[in-house]
């Protein structure tokens, strides 16, 4: 088999259009790619390219910030998983050391009056002092942008699966979606042992598709099926996407949820990065999907309720989480 060197590049502008020969051409290309490595860039996604440099200067701003302003919206504090975490907080990969990143992370804008509101993880989003109205808006703006991309690569998996366009989509009126800014450098002077050192640990996502918004610096990593580490840069006004674990489970693992990392940055450099985790709504059901089993093939992972699925994860990789919550 040949090795893969670089990760495909997908451009989706077909999925906008009616013609349905595109539409279909492009629904095809995610299905074959997420049927391998499960990791891929996508362009033509009708995001304007000003928006990526807004989305990392507001990244920028709020990193930059004293550690109290951070910390205004520490999300140890809250249920809801939304705010700011700071540097080694998370740990990705449980066997080694924490994660060295800080991030701010924000859900769905709802409002005090929907029914879902302060349940599970439905809740308010973090409001630094220090962000203006406008950035607020734009934040919520950009997340529902990111649910629509997510929305429209479902419809074409859907369909590349033989199943109904809306079969996922129809989960994500109120996801528990999470859209993180991410902020890596080197904070601890580890000794020099030759090993490499992680700014985020080798894990699989947990949702349905991740999309990723990276700066230039490089250090993302995507495992092969034969196990080899390859590198994926920065591509201009590109996402990355990624197939998380709920969709490899729902999918019977026809669909490959990929390990990945990033490298630490060497000291005085930082990068920033922005994901955006397209999880649904948290009753969804994710179970085997009819056209993906068969008596030979089996249903190999039992039902699971997303929020339950998510709550979970959370508890492998975030230590406060099992004290409090
Ligand atoms: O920062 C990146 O490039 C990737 C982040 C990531 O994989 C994650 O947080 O799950
Ligand atoms: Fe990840």
């Amino acid at each position: 088999m040949e090795q893969l060197k670089s990760l495909p590049i997908i451009d989706i502008s077909g999925l906008w259009s009616d013609d349905v020969s595109k539409w279909n051409k492009v629904a095809k290309e995610i299905d074959e790619v997420s049927r391998g490595i499960g990791f891929f860039y996508i362009v033509g996604h009708q995001i304007p390219s000003e928006r990526f440099e807004k989305m990392m200067e507001i990244s920028r701003f709020f990193f930059g910030l004293p550690m109290e302003k951070k910390l205004e919206v520490d999300m140890t504090k809250n249920q809801f998983h939304r705010g700011y975490g700071g540097f080694q907080l998370e740990q990705l990969n449980p066997l080694s050391p924490h994660d060295e990143k800080e991030t701010l992370e924000f859900g769905m804008k709802m409002s005090p009056d929907n029914p879902l509101y302060l349940h599970k993880l439905y809740g308010p989003n973090p409001r630094p002092s220090a962000f203006d109205q406008a950035t607020i808006d734009l934040i919520d703006e950009h997340y529902l942008d990111m649910k629509n991309i997510i929305c429209m690569l479902l419809r074409a998996i859907a369909s590349a699966l033989n199943l109904d366009r809306e079969y996922f989509a129809r989960h994500y009126d109120y996801p528990l979606a999470a859209m993180r800014l991410m902020h890596y450098t080197a904070n601890l002077d580890l000794p020099n042992t030759g090993e490499i050192v992680l700014g985020g640990g080798e894990h699989t996502d947990y949702g349905i598709l991740t999309i990723l918004q990276q700066d230039d610096v490089g250090g993302l990593q995507v495992k092969t099926m034969s196990d080899e580490w390859i590198d994926v840069p920065f591509v201009k006004d590109s996402y990355v996407v990624n197939i998380g674990d709920m969709l490899q489970r729902w999918t019977n693992d026809i669909y490959r949820s990929t390990a990945h990392r990033v490298l630490r940055p060497p000291k005085g450099v930082h990068r920033y990065s922005i994901p955006f985790f397209g999880e649904p709504h948290t009753d969804t059901i994710v179970e085997c999907i009819p056209s993906c089993c068969s008596d030979s093939s089996p249903p190999k992972y039992k039902p699971i309720s997303a929020g339950d699925y998510l709550q979970s994860r959370f508890l492998d990789t975030y230590e406060y989480k099992k004290q409090k919550y």
